[in-house]
Protein backbone atom coordinates (compact mmCIF):
# COMPACT_ATOMS: atom_id res chain seq x y z
CA UNK A 1 0.00 0.00 0.00
CA UNK A 2 1.17 3.20 -0.87
CA UNK A 3 2.05 6.11 2.10
CA UNK A 4 0.08 8.56 0.64
CA UNK A 5 -0.94 11.75 2.58
CA UNK A 6 -4.50 10.62 3.37
CA UNK A 7 -3.36 7.51 4.95
CA UNK A 8 -3.04 8.80 9.09
CA UNK A 9 -2.59 4.95 10.40
CA UNK A 10 1.07 5.21 8.39
CA UNK A 11 1.90 9.01 9.09
CA UNK A 12 3.49 8.96 11.85
CA UNK A 13 5.98 6.23 11.62
CA UNK A 14 9.77 6.85 12.02
CA UNK A 15 12.68 5.38 11.05
CA UNK A 16 15.49 5.69 13.94
CA UNK A 17 19.22 7.46 13.79
CA UNK A 18 20.86 10.22 13.82
CA UNK A 19 23.28 10.81 10.93
CA UNK A 20 22.35 7.22 9.36
CA UNK A 21 22.27 6.85 6.10
CA UNK A 22 18.58 5.78 5.68
CA UNK A 23 16.34 4.79 3.24
CA UNK A 24 12.24 5.22 3.33
CA UNK A 25 9.80 4.24 0.23
CA UNK A 26 6.25 4.62 0.05
CA UNK A 27 5.88 2.20 -2.74
CA UNK A 28 7.81 -0.90 -2.44
CA UNK A 29 10.34 -0.81 -5.41
CA UNK A 30 10.48 2.96 -5.79
CA UNK A 31 13.93 3.03 -5.13
CA UNK A 32 16.16 2.14 -7.55
CA UNK A 33 18.77 -0.58 -6.90
CA UNK A 34 22.50 -0.26 -7.11
CA UNK A 35 22.29 3.10 -8.45
CA UNK A 36 21.00 6.55 -7.63
CA UNK A 37 20.02 7.91 -11.41
CA UNK A 38 18.71 5.06 -13.56
CA UNK A 39 18.28 6.22 -17.36
CA UNK A 40 14.43 5.47 -16.43
CA UNK A 41 13.55 5.26 -12.35
CA UNK A 42 11.06 3.13 -11.15
CA UNK A 43 7.16 3.65 -11.69
CA UNK A 44 8.52 6.93 -13.86
CA UNK A 45 9.62 9.00 -10.91
CA UNK A 46 12.39 11.75 -11.49
CA UNK A 47 15.70 11.26 -9.45
CA UNK A 48 16.58 14.46 -7.76
CA UNK A 49 19.42 15.12 -5.33
CA UNK A 50 19.16 17.37 -2.30
CA UNK A 51 22.95 18.08 -1.07
CA UNK A 52 23.25 19.86 2.68
CA UNK A 53 27.26 19.80 1.65
CA UNK A 54 29.55 20.66 -0.75
CA UNK A 55 29.84 17.95 -3.03
CA UNK A 56 33.40 17.84 -2.13
CA UNK A 57 32.76 18.22 1.69
CA UNK A 58 35.03 15.53 3.81
CA UNK A 59 32.69 12.10 3.94
CA UNK A 60 32.09 12.28 7.20
CA UNK A 61 30.72 15.40 7.08
CA UNK A 62 29.20 15.01 3.62
CA UNK A 63 25.21 15.15 3.69
CA UNK A 64 22.64 14.70 1.05
CA UNK A 65 19.85 13.06 0.11
CA UNK A 66 18.18 11.10 -3.08
CA UNK A 67 14.95 12.03 -4.05
CA UNK A 68 12.41 9.93 -6.17
CA UNK A 69 9.66 12.38 -7.26
CA UNK A 70 6.87 12.87 -9.72
CA UNK A 71 7.86 16.27 -11.05
CA UNK A 72 11.16 18.05 -10.07
CA UNK A 73 11.08 20.92 -7.77
CA UNK A 74 12.35 23.11 -10.61
CA UNK A 75 9.48 23.27 -12.05
CA UNK A 76 8.09 26.86 -10.85
CA UNK A 77 6.90 30.01 -12.37
CA UNK A 78 9.46 32.40 -10.82
CA UNK A 79 9.83 33.45 -7.63
CA UNK A 80 8.74 37.23 -6.70
CA UNK A 81 8.75 38.93 -3.55
CA UNK A 82 6.17 38.29 -1.40
CA UNK A 83 3.45 40.06 -2.64
CA UNK A 84 2.59 41.30 1.46
CA UNK A 85 4.11 40.94 4.33
CA UNK A 86 3.14 37.95 6.59
CA UNK A 87 -0.37 38.39 7.25
CA UNK A 88 -0.69 39.94 10.74
CA UNK A 89 -3.70 41.96 11.87
CA UNK A 90 -2.66 43.47 15.23
CA UNK A 91 1.01 44.51 15.07
CA UNK A 92 2.36 46.47 12.08
CA UNK A 93 5.86 46.22 12.53
CA UNK A 94 5.68 42.24 12.31
CA UNK A 95 7.17 41.96 9.33
CA UNK A 96 10.72 43.96 10.26
CA UNK A 97 12.13 41.01 10.71
CA UNK A 98 11.96 39.65 7.48
CA UNK A 99 13.66 43.00 5.81
CA UNK A 100 17.09 42.44 4.53
CA UNK A 101 19.38 44.28 6.88
CA UNK A 102 17.36 44.83 9.79
CA UNK A 103 19.55 46.29 12.32
CA UNK A 104 20.39 44.75 15.17
CA UNK A 105 20.87 46.07 18.92
CA UNK A 106 23.81 45.56 20.70
CA UNK A 107 23.77 46.04 24.43
CA UNK A 108 25.37 44.03 27.27
CA UNK A 109 22.93 44.39 29.65
CA UNK A 110 20.77 41.41 30.78
CA UNK A 111 17.48 40.92 29.29
CA UNK A 112 14.90 39.10 30.15
CA UNK A 113 11.32 38.54 28.58
CA UNK A 114 7.77 37.65 29.92
CA UNK A 115 5.55 35.05 27.44
CA UNK A 116 5.90 36.21 24.27
CA UNK A 117 1.97 36.66 22.68
CA UNK A 118 -0.25 33.66 21.79
CA UNK A 119 -1.72 34.74 18.34
CA UNK A 120 -4.99 35.63 19.26
CA UNK A 121 -6.10 36.85 15.70
CA UNK A 122 -5.57 33.41 14.53
CA UNK A 123 -4.32 34.81 11.55
CA UNK A 124 -1.10 33.54 11.96
CA UNK A 125 0.46 30.29 10.69
CA UNK A 126 3.78 29.13 11.50
CA UNK A 127 5.47 31.12 9.10
CA UNK A 128 3.90 34.30 9.36
CA UNK A 129 3.76 34.01 13.45
CA UNK A 130 7.86 34.01 13.38
CA UNK A 131 9.71 36.83 14.55
CA UNK A 132 13.59 37.19 15.09
CA UNK A 133 14.52 37.78 18.46
CA UNK A 134 18.37 38.03 18.61
CA UNK A 135 20.93 36.76 16.10
CA UNK A 136 24.50 37.18 14.84
CA UNK A 137 26.17 36.96 11.29
CA UNK A 138 24.83 36.83 8.19
CA UNK A 139 22.87 33.97 6.41
CA UNK A 140 24.72 35.43 2.76
CA UNK A 141 27.98 34.08 4.17
CA UNK A 142 26.35 31.10 5.55
CA UNK A 143 27.96 32.12 9.10
CA UNK A 144 25.47 32.61 12.23
CA UNK A 145 22.36 32.39 13.14
CA UNK A 146 18.82 33.48 14.28
CA UNK A 147 17.04 32.80 17.09
CA UNK A 148 13.52 33.46 16.60
CA UNK A 149 10.18 32.52 18.63
CA UNK A 150 6.65 31.46 16.82
CA UNK A 151 3.23 31.90 17.34
CA UNK A 152 0.38 30.70 15.55
CA UNK A 153 -3.18 30.43 15.48
CA UNK A 154 -3.80 28.34 12.43
CA UNK A 155 -2.46 25.91 10.35
CA UNK A 156 -0.34 26.87 6.87
CA UNK A 157 -2.66 26.33 4.04
CA UNK A 158 -3.25 22.56 2.88
CA UNK A 159 -2.15 23.93 -0.65
CA UNK A 160 1.31 25.84 1.13
CA UNK A 161 4.44 25.01 1.59
CA UNK A 162 7.79 27.06 3.17
CA UNK A 163 11.57 26.17 2.81
CA UNK A 164 14.03 28.35 4.22
CA UNK A 165 17.18 28.94 1.87
CA UNK A 166 19.29 30.18 4.75
CA UNK A 167 19.81 27.32 7.14
CA UNK A 168 18.67 24.58 9.15
CA UNK A 169 16.02 24.98 11.77
CA UNK A 170 15.91 23.63 15.39
CA UNK A 171 12.17 24.16 16.65
CA UNK A 172 11.57 23.73 20.37
CA UNK A 173 7.69 23.03 20.39
CA UNK A 174 6.84 25.07 24.05
CA UNK A 175 2.52 24.61 23.95
CA UNK A 176 0.42 22.89 21.31
CA UNK A 177 1.70 20.10 18.85
CA UNK A 178 2.94 20.78 15.21
CA UNK A 179 1.83 18.34 12.51
CA UNK A 180 5.04 18.64 10.25
CA UNK A 181 4.30 17.28 6.66
CA UNK A 182 7.44 17.47 4.80
CA UNK A 183 8.30 16.61 1.69
CA UNK A 184 10.57 13.38 3.56
CA UNK A 185 7.27 12.69 5.31
CA UNK A 186 4.82 13.38 8.42
CA UNK A 187 6.37 14.50 11.94
CA UNK A 188 4.55 15.25 15.24
CA UNK A 189 6.05 17.22 17.11
CA UNK A 190 4.57 18.18 20.67
CA UNK A 191 5.77 20.09 23.94
CA UNK A 192 8.81 18.83 24.88
CA UNK A 193 10.04 17.23 21.41
CA UNK A 194 12.23 19.03 19.21
CA UNK A 195 12.64 19.01 15.33
CA UNK A 196 14.99 20.23 13.17
CA UNK A 197 14.26 21.28 9.64
CA UNK A 198 17.49 21.53 7.22
CA UNK A 199 17.72 24.04 4.68
CA UNK A 200 16.28 23.95 1.43
CA UNK A 201 13.27 20.94 2.81
CA UNK A 202 9.88 21.73 2.29
CA UNK A 203 7.41 21.94 4.92
CA UNK A 204 3.69 22.66 5.85
CA UNK A 205 2.83 23.34 9.63
CA UNK A 206 -0.65 22.09 10.83
CA UNK A 207 -2.12 22.72 14.51
CA UNK A 208 -4.25 19.75 15.29
CA UNK A 209 -4.23 20.90 19.07
CA UNK A 210 -5.39 24.70 18.53
CA UNK A 211 -2.85 27.31 18.95
CA UNK A 212 0.99 27.23 19.13
CA UNK A 213 3.84 28.35 20.75
CA UNK A 214 7.13 27.60 20.76
CA UNK A 215 11.07 28.58 19.94
CA UNK A 216 13.04 28.16 16.81
CA UNK A 217 16.75 28.65 15.75
CA UNK A 218 18.03 28.66 12.32
CA UNK A 219 21.74 27.98 11.95
CA UNK A 220 23.23 29.94 9.02
CA UNK A 221 26.22 27.78 8.71
CA UNK A 222 26.86 23.89 9.20
CA UNK A 223 24.73 21.59 10.78
CA UNK A 224 24.26 19.84 14.25
CA UNK A 225 25.95 17.00 15.60
CA UNK A 226 25.78 14.95 18.74
CA UNK A 227 28.40 16.88 21.06
CA UNK A 228 31.29 14.67 21.77
CA UNK A 229 30.96 12.28 24.72
CA UNK A 230 34.49 11.96 25.70
CA UNK A 231 35.32 10.26 29.60
CA UNK A 232 31.59 9.47 29.70
CA UNK A 233 31.69 6.70 27.20
CA UNK A 234 29.71 5.23 23.99
CA UNK A 235 26.63 6.26 25.76
CA UNK A 236 24.71 8.87 27.61
CA UNK A 237 23.11 12.32 26.63
CA UNK A 238 21.15 12.13 23.71
CA UNK A 239 21.55 9.05 22.27
CA UNK A 240 21.74 8.51 18.41
CA UNK A 241 18.89 6.46 18.04
CA UNK A 242 16.47 8.45 19.72
CA UNK A 243 16.69 10.56 16.97
CA UNK A 244 13.47 9.76 14.51
CA UNK A 245 13.13 11.08 10.89
CA UNK A 246 9.60 10.23 9.21
CA UNK A 247 9.03 8.04 6.59
CA UNK A 248 8.32 8.67 3.03
CA UNK A 249 4.51 9.80 2.23
CA UNK A 250 3.53 11.39 -0.95
CA UNK A 251 0.34 13.27 -2.35
CA UNK A 252 -0.38 12.49 -6.56
CA UNK A 253 -1.81 16.20 -6.76
CA UNK A 254 0.03 16.44 -10.09
CA UNK A 255 -0.85 16.98 -13.50
CA UNK A 256 -0.12 15.59 -16.81
CA UNK A 257 3.00 18.47 -17.12
CA UNK A 258 4.39 20.40 -14.17
CA UNK A 259 2.11 23.64 -15.35
CA UNK A 260 -0.86 21.71 -16.44
CA UNK A 261 -2.02 20.54 -13.25
CA UNK A 262 -4.93 22.21 -11.58
CA UNK A 263 -3.36 23.25 -8.38
CA UNK A 264 -2.20 26.13 -7.13
CA UNK A 265 0.84 25.29 -4.72
CA UNK A 266 1.76 28.71 -2.99
CA UNK A 267 5.39 28.00 -2.26
CA UNK A 268 7.17 30.59 -0.05
CA UNK A 269 10.99 30.88 0.59
CA UNK A 270 12.72 32.52 3.12
CA UNK A 271 15.97 33.74 0.89
CA UNK A 272 18.59 36.13 3.33
CA UNK A 273 15.92 36.68 5.56
CA UNK A 274 13.65 37.88 3.12
CA UNK A 275 10.31 36.15 1.94
CA UNK A 276 9.61 35.39 -1.50
CA UNK A 277 6.68 33.59 -3.13
CA UNK A 278 5.64 31.73 -6.26
CA UNK A 279 2.35 29.19 -7.20
CA UNK A 280 2.83 25.93 -9.04
CA UNK A 281 0.34 23.53 -10.34
CA UNK A 282 2.00 20.64 -8.79
CA UNK A 283 2.47 19.47 -5.05
CA UNK A 284 5.69 20.17 -3.74
CA UNK A 285 5.00 16.71 -1.47
CA UNK A 286 5.45 14.25 -4.28
CA UNK A 287 8.00 12.32 -2.95
CA UNK A 288 7.63 8.66 -3.24
CA UNK A 289 11.16 7.24 -1.92
CA UNK A 290 14.25 8.30 -0.68
CA UNK A 291 17.45 7.64 0.60
CA UNK A 292 20.50 9.56 2.30
CA UNK A 293 21.83 11.33 5.24
CA UNK A 294 20.01 14.85 4.96
CA UNK A 295 16.79 14.65 6.24
CA UNK A 296 14.31 16.30 9.08
CA UNK A 297 13.86 14.42 12.42
CA UNK A 298 12.23 15.02 15.35
CA UNK A 299 13.54 14.25 19.45
CA UNK A 300 11.70 13.16 22.48
CA UNK A 301 13.62 15.57 25.28
CA UNK A 302 12.50 13.06 27.96
CA UNK A 303 15.35 10.60 26.24
CA UNK A 304 17.50 12.83 27.09
CA UNK A 305 19.82 10.99 29.37
CA UNK A 306 20.98 13.36 31.81
CA UNK A 307 23.97 12.94 33.71
CA UNK A 308 25.92 15.20 37.01
CA UNK A 309 28.07 15.58 40.29
CA UNK A 310 27.97 12.72 42.32
CA UNK A 311 30.52 14.11 44.41
CA UNK A 312 31.06 18.14 44.92
CA UNK A 313 30.56 21.37 42.50
CA UNK A 314 28.41 22.33 40.27
CA UNK A 315 29.76 20.91 36.58
CA UNK A 316 28.81 23.19 33.35
CA UNK A 317 25.72 23.14 31.23
CA UNK A 318 27.62 21.61 28.72
CA UNK A 319 26.68 17.97 30.18
CA UNK A 320 23.35 18.65 29.20
CA UNK A 321 24.18 19.37 25.35
CA UNK A 322 21.60 17.69 23.28
CA UNK A 323 23.00 18.98 20.01
CA UNK A 324 25.79 21.12 18.95
CA UNK A 325 26.88 23.17 15.83
CA UNK A 326 30.55 23.03 15.85
CA UNK A 327 32.56 26.21 14.27
CA UNK A 328 36.06 25.70 13.23
CA UNK A 329 37.24 26.19 16.39
CA UNK A 330 37.70 22.99 18.27
CA UNK A 331 35.15 23.22 21.37
CA UNK A 332 33.49 25.91 20.18
CA UNK A 333 29.92 26.27 19.39
CA UNK A 334 28.09 28.10 16.82
CA UNK A 335 24.91 27.17 18.74
CA UNK A 336 25.23 24.32 21.59
CA UNK A 337 21.38 23.28 22.52
CA UNK A 338 21.05 22.50 25.90
CA UNK A 339 18.41 21.33 28.17
CA UNK A 340 17.75 21.39 31.96
CA UNK A 341 16.13 18.56 32.44
CA UNK A 342 14.48 16.75 35.89
CA UNK A 343 17.59 15.43 37.73
CA UNK A 344 18.96 14.72 41.44
CA UNK A 345 21.38 17.37 43.09
CA UNK A 346 23.55 15.17 44.89
CA UNK A 347 26.69 17.37 45.57
CA UNK A 348 28.10 17.78 48.96
CA UNK A 349 29.58 21.14 50.86
CA UNK A 350 28.48 22.69 47.22
CA UNK A 351 26.82 25.75 46.20
CA UNK A 352 24.20 23.41 44.20
CA UNK A 353 22.79 25.98 41.37
CA UNK A 354 24.16 27.73 38.74
CA UNK A 355 27.29 29.47 39.46
CA UNK A 356 27.75 32.77 39.01
CA UNK A 357 28.85 33.44 35.70
CA UNK A 358 30.83 35.66 32.75
CA UNK A 359 30.56 34.03 30.25
CA UNK A 360 32.66 34.69 25.77
CA UNK A 361 29.73 32.51 25.12
CA UNK A 362 25.80 34.36 24.65
CA UNK A 363 23.53 32.78 26.55
CA UNK A 364 19.82 32.60 25.34
CA UNK A 365 17.48 30.93 27.54
CA UNK A 366 13.61 29.91 27.38
CA UNK A 367 11.23 27.90 29.43
CA UNK A 368 9.43 24.73 28.12
CA UNK A 369 7.66 24.46 31.35
CA UNK A 370 8.09 24.39 34.96
CA UNK A 371 10.55 26.81 36.57
CA UNK A 372 14.03 26.88 36.40
CA UNK A 373 16.23 26.49 40.04
CA UNK A 374 18.02 29.53 39.77
CA UNK A 375 15.29 31.97 38.88
CA UNK A 376 12.27 33.26 40.49
CA UNK A 377 9.25 31.88 38.82
CA UNK A 378 5.44 33.71 39.20
CA UNK A 379 4.72 36.60 37.53
CA UNK A 380 7.45 39.10 35.90
CA UNK A 381 9.87 36.01 36.56
CA UNK A 382 11.53 33.77 34.53
CA UNK A 383 8.39 31.81 33.44
CA UNK A 384 7.13 29.23 30.42
CA UNK A 385 7.11 30.99 27.03
CA UNK A 386 9.10 33.65 28.68
CA UNK A 387 12.80 34.26 27.68
CA UNK A 388 16.21 35.76 28.89
CA UNK A 389 19.78 36.55 27.38
CA UNK A 390 22.68 37.01 29.07
CA UNK A 391 25.06 38.20 25.69
CA UNK A 392 28.73 37.97 25.82
CA UNK A 393 30.64 38.74 29.42
CA UNK A 394 26.82 40.15 30.78
CA UNK A 395 26.81 38.86 34.29
CA UNK A 396 24.42 36.52 35.83
CA UNK A 397 23.45 33.77 38.03
CA UNK A 398 20.85 33.07 40.88
CA UNK A 399 18.41 35.88 42.39
CA UNK A 400 19.32 37.42 45.59
CA UNK A 401 16.55 34.89 46.91
CA UNK A 402 17.48 31.52 45.54
CA UNK A 403 20.85 32.51 46.18
CA UNK A 404 20.24 32.68 50.03
CA UNK A 405 17.80 29.84 49.94
CA UNK A 406 20.67 27.50 48.81
CA UNK A 407 23.52 29.14 51.02
CA UNK A 408 21.22 27.58 53.89
CA UNK A 409 20.12 24.33 52.20
CA UNK A 410 20.06 21.19 53.99
CA UNK A 411 22.37 19.45 51.18
CA UNK A 412 20.40 15.88 50.97
CA UNK A 413 19.33 14.24 48.09
CA UNK A 414 16.58 16.64 46.31
CA UNK A 415 15.25 16.12 42.75
CA UNK A 416 15.24 19.39 40.65
CA UNK A 417 13.08 20.52 38.04
CA UNK A 418 10.28 18.19 38.49
CA UNK A 419 7.87 18.94 36.00
CA UNK A 420 9.87 21.20 34.34
CA UNK A 421 12.27 21.98 31.60
CA UNK A 422 14.63 25.23 30.53
CA UNK A 423 16.69 25.05 27.97
CA UNK A 424 19.58 27.63 26.26
CA UNK A 425 21.09 28.13 23.30
CA UNK A 426 24.31 29.42 23.84
CA UNK A 427 26.52 30.61 21.09
CA UNK A 428 29.73 31.51 20.70
CA UNK A 429 28.53 35.00 19.15
CA UNK A 430 27.34 38.12 20.53
CA UNK A 431 23.93 38.19 19.58
CA UNK A 432 22.38 41.58 18.62
CA UNK A 433 18.70 41.96 19.51
CA UNK A 434 16.16 42.56 16.73
CA UNK A 435 13.43 45.60 17.18
CA UNK A 436 10.52 43.65 17.65
CA UNK A 437 12.46 41.91 20.14
CA UNK A 438 13.42 44.62 21.96
CA UNK A 439 10.30 46.79 21.40
CA UNK A 440 7.66 45.85 19.30
CA UNK A 441 6.84 42.82 21.20
CA UNK A 442 6.76 44.23 24.62
CA UNK A 443 8.09 41.69 26.61
CA UNK A 444 10.97 42.79 27.89
CA UNK A 445 11.03 43.14 31.35
CA UNK A 446 12.23 46.60 32.87
CA UNK A 447 13.38 45.61 36.17
CA UNK A 448 15.04 42.42 35.85
CA UNK A 449 18.53 43.67 36.58
CA UNK A 450 17.64 45.29 40.00
CA UNK A 451 14.97 43.01 40.95
CA UNK A 452 17.35 39.78 40.64
CA UNK A 453 20.31 41.00 41.96
CA UNK A 454 19.73 44.21 43.38
CA UNK A 455 19.50 42.66 46.80
CA UNK A 456 22.31 40.64 46.80
CA UNK A 457 23.51 40.12 50.30
CA UNK A 458 27.09 41.42 51.16
CA UNK A 459 28.47 38.28 53.80
CA UNK A 460 31.76 39.28 53.44
CA UNK A 461 33.67 39.37 56.38
CA UNK A 462 36.83 41.22 57.24
CA UNK A 463 40.13 39.30 58.65
CA UNK A 464 40.10 40.42 62.18
CA UNK A 465 36.75 39.98 62.32
CA UNK A 466 35.89 37.95 65.53
CA UNK A 467 33.82 34.71 63.74
CA UNK A 468 36.39 34.45 61.10
CA UNK A 469 39.47 34.72 63.61
CA UNK A 470 38.07 31.68 65.83
CA UNK A 471 37.60 29.73 62.55
CA UNK A 472 41.39 30.35 61.63
CA UNK A 473 42.31 29.35 64.97
CA UNK A 474 40.53 25.91 65.07
O1 LIG B 1 21.53 29.71 34.16
C1 LIG B 1 22.44 29.91 33.33
O2 LIG B 1 23.00 30.98 33.19
C2 LIG B 1 22.96 28.74 32.53
C3 LIG B 1 23.95 27.97 33.29
C4 LIG B 1 23.59 26.81 33.91
C5 LIG B 1 24.50 26.11 34.63
O3 LIG B 1 24.11 24.97 35.20
C6 LIG B 1 25.79 26.56 34.76
C7 LIG B 1 26.17 27.72 34.13
C8 LIG B 1 25.25 28.44 33.39
O4 LIG B 1 25.61 29.55 32.73
FE1 LIG C 1 25.53 31.22 32.41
Amino acid sequence: MPVTQFDTKEKYRYQNGFDSHLESEAIKGALPIGQNSPQKPPYGLYAEKLSGTAFTAPRHENKQTWLYRILPSCAHPPYQPSPSPPASSDDADATAQWAKGEKLHYIPNQLRWDPFDHDESKHLDFVSGLRLVAGAGDPVVKQGLGMFVYAAGRSMDDKSAFYSADGDLLIVAQEGDLDIRTEFGWLLVRPMEIAVIPRGVKYQVHLPSGPVRGYALELYQGHFVLPELGPIGSNGLANPRDFQPPVACFSEDCGATASEGGGRYTVTVKFNNALFQTEQAHTPFDVVAWHGNYYPFKYDLGRFNTIGTISYDHPDPSIFTVLSAPSSVAGTAVADFVIFPPRWLVGEDTFRPPYYHRNTMSEFMGLIKGGYDAKRGGSGGFVPGGASLHNVMSGHGPDAASHEGAREAELKPVKVGEGSCAFMFESSLMMGVSEWGLRTCKKVQEGYSEESWGGVVTHWKRPEDKEVRSHLLE
